[in-house]
């Protein structure tokens, strides 16, 4: 019999061969063994919880290296290279950097960006809460850090089996189907790779929309002024990807149905929007900055606004929302508003991850 699957060991003998892998070690090696087998560590099981990325510093050339990974990539925007790559490298790159890292400037913190921030003490949560038995870790989609350097990390120190966790509720091709792509890449590099998992969307989970709902009403609950509206703002997409059958739009509208139901706050309208529009092709609508501007026209006084679709607060919330919106609302006619936190590191938030979690971890891990 060669080999028995023993649960987690780090080891410095290799438990197939029973080969020791320090020289200093080899009391009682078999003749039949070679000389060279390497170290082996094995059985451990990780996670790799991933967000987008985000740049290394709020400057022009920081900004210009991430975005010129991002917007490369072929499942984000959609044209082909032949046409995109020159509108991109003499353009967009030349021009958005700028600008971008301003905005950046204005959210960054001691510790660095808050996606960065939020990503890496979820992360630290997730190895508290889950134990010892697991090997907890985080990587960014573009930029640091990477996506295969961290699985590379995780596999060195003995992970055989790995749950990659893109924290995107909604799945997306331009999200989600991305992050996969990337761990393949690295897989495809191994001649001894580890197994993996990937986390599934969660936009209708219950655990998901409990904890929506009940870290919302909490901040409901905290502010200083009654909302008639609450806008649910989710991350735009090219319309043309619902067309071509990305679940992403259907997944948006499902996650604020059912959370509408359970926040049950009578009095209170809620409305979807989709934000952070690019380029010039037509996105999801309505537009959450033109419903800003529709319902203060309107004669709307006060508004909340809350983006269920990101696991982090970043520069689309921090900025985008908090910032850009409440002048859009103060500057049309309105009153009172306030932008709510992501999930985060919230308590709701982390006790939804770890149940998630552990439940796509189910038969790698002892309850
Ligand atoms: C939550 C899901 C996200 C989807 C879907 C998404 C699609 C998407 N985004 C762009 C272009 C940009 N997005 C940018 C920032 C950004 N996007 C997401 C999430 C989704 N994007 C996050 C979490 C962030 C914030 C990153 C941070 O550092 O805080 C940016 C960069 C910022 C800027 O220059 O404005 C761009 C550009 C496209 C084209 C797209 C779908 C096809
Ligand atoms: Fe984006
Ligand atoms: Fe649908």
């Amino acid at each position: 019999m060669h080999c028995i699957r023993r649960p987690a060991r780090v080891s410095a003998v290799c438990h197939c061969c029973r080969k020791p892998s320090e020289e200093k070690e080899l009391t009682w090696r078999p003749q039949f063994l070679p000389v060279d087998h390497p170290q082996v560590q094995s059985g451990k099981v990780g996670v790799l919880i991933v967000n987008l990325g985000t740049p290394d510093a709020p400057e022009p050339g920081p900004v210009r290296r991430y975005l010129a990974e991002f917007l490369s990539d072929r499942r984000v925007v959609e044209i082909p290279p032949i046409a995109w790559q020159p509108i991109l490298r003499g353009i967009i790159l030349n021009t958005r950097p700028r600008k971008s890292a301003h905005a950046y400037s204005q959210v960054w913190t001691d510790e660095g960006s808050p996606l960065a921030v939020i990503t890496r003490n979820q992360a630290e949560a997730m190895q508290t809460a889950l134990g010892s038995g697991v090997m907890v870790d985080w990587a960014m989609r573009y930029g640091t850090p990477s996506i295969g350097d961290r699985i590379e990390a995780l596999m060195k120190a003995g992970c055989e089996r790995i749950l990659l966790a893109p924290l995107y509720p909604q799945y997306s091709g331009a999200t989600t189907a991305t992050v996969v792509d990337k761990a393949a890449d690295k897989l495809r590099t191994m001649r001894w790779q580890a197994a993996l998992r990937t986390l599934p969307p969660y936009h209708d989970d219950p655990a998901y929309i409990e904890a929506l709902s009940s870290d919302l009403n909490r901040q409901l609950n905290g502010l200083d002024f009654q909302p008639e509206v609450m806008l649910l703002s989710f991350h735009g997409m090219p319309q043309r990807t619902l067309e071509l059958g990305d679940p992403y739009h259907c997944h948006c509208r499902k996650t604020a149905r059912l959370l509408e139901a359970v926040m049950a706050r009578p009095g209170l309208r809620f409305r979807t929007t989709f934000q952070s529009r690019f380029g010039r092709a037509k996105w999801l609508e309505p537009a959450t900055d033109a419903v800003i501007a529709e319902e203060a026209k309107a004669g709307t006084k006060r508004m909340v606004i809350a983006a269920p679709g990101f696991s982090a607060d970043c520069l689309e919330t921090l900025e985008e929302l908090a910032m850009q919106g409440r002048d859009q609302f103060i500057d049309a006619g309105g009153d009172k508003f306030a932008a709510l936190s992501c999930l985060n590191t919230s308590a709701a938030g982390l006790e939804m991850l770890e149940k998630l979690l552990r439940r796509e971890l189910s038969g790698w891990i002892n309850d």
